[in-house]
């Protein structure tokens, strides 16, 4: 058994604890489910736009813990600041030390917040709607092409984006009329391995209607530089900065260099 599959197995469990705890009637009845949402798709589109999608993530299984006490609403409103194009924040507690309380604290901001976590169940759509979040992430790895069709037409039902990421080509069968943003792993899931050949070698298999993002394994403008040759209009990048002291001044950096 992989991790992935230690975590998809969690994730079951946990989602059907919340149900009971909280019905989704509740979940829609929150004030911030009712407010509208900013695009990731605009967002990536405009002509003046870094691209980059600055991650707020404490750990992961593959690095362990990365920056455990850092503050959530600081970091993200810096990297507003400081030029990201959007936001991604993990809320997947046992495996990424993450809480929905992360994300809340990032919604001060007025760009689009994609919520990083494993969805397996439409009830985590309506949750992330709750919570603020823009845009929600659907991975291959660990649904199949019909599970993703139908989740993917529910997120956009409730007026969110879809961020699909795949990571080879065998994945490839999980695009859909839904998933206009499209995001390649550089990271294996399986393996942890990096490899930013990944979303190099996708890109041309990528229709030309979708808007591409690379994602993992980010850490000189000499690779976004590359990617972006590529056709890639967004890049997600979270250890490079949150391994530092100031994840803010460490994207500012990276911007200026
Ligand atoms: O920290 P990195 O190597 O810059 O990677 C960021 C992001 O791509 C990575 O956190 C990620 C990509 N897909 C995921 C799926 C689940 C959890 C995390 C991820």
């Amino acid at each position: 058994m992989t991790i992935l599959d230690t975590i998809i197995q969690h994730k079951y469990i946990e989602v059907a604890k919340r149900k009971l705890h909280t019905p989704i009637e509740q979940l829609q009845q929150s004030l911030l489910y009712q407010q509208p949402r900013l695009s990731l798709i605009k967002a990536l589109q405009q002509p003046q736009a870094t691209g980059i999608i600055a991650e707020f993530k404490r750990k992961s299984p593959s690095k362990g813990f990365i920056n455990q006490n850092a503050d959530a609403a600081t970091v993200t409103t810096g990297y507003a600041a400081a030029g990201a194009s959007a936001l991604s924040v993990l809320t997947d507690e046992l495996f990424f030390g993450g809480t929905t309380a992360d994300l809340l604290a990032a919604r001060v901001n007025q760009i689009p917040i994609l919520r990083k976590d494993f969805i397996v169940d439409a009830y985590q759509i309506e949750e992330a709607k709750a919570m603020g979040a823009d845009v929600i992430l659907l991975i291959a790895a660990c649904l199949t092409p019909i599970e993703v069709k139908n989740l993917a037409q529910y997120a956009k039902q409730i007026g969110l984006e879809v961020l699909l990421e795949l990571h080879d080509e065998t994945e490839l069968q999980h695009v859909c009329e839904d998933t206009v943003l499209v995001g390649i792993n550089n990271r294996n899931l399986k393996t942890f391995e990096v490899d930013i050949a990944a979303a190099i070698n996708m890109s041309q298999l990528i229709g030309a209607d979708k808007i591409k993002i690379a994602e993992s394994g980010i850490s000189e403008k000499a690779t976004l530089q590359r990617f972006k040759a590529a056709g890639y209009k967004g890049f997600l990048i979270g250890e490079n900065f949150m391994k530092t002291n100031d994840p803010a001044a460490a994207l500012q950096s990276f911007i200026n260099n």
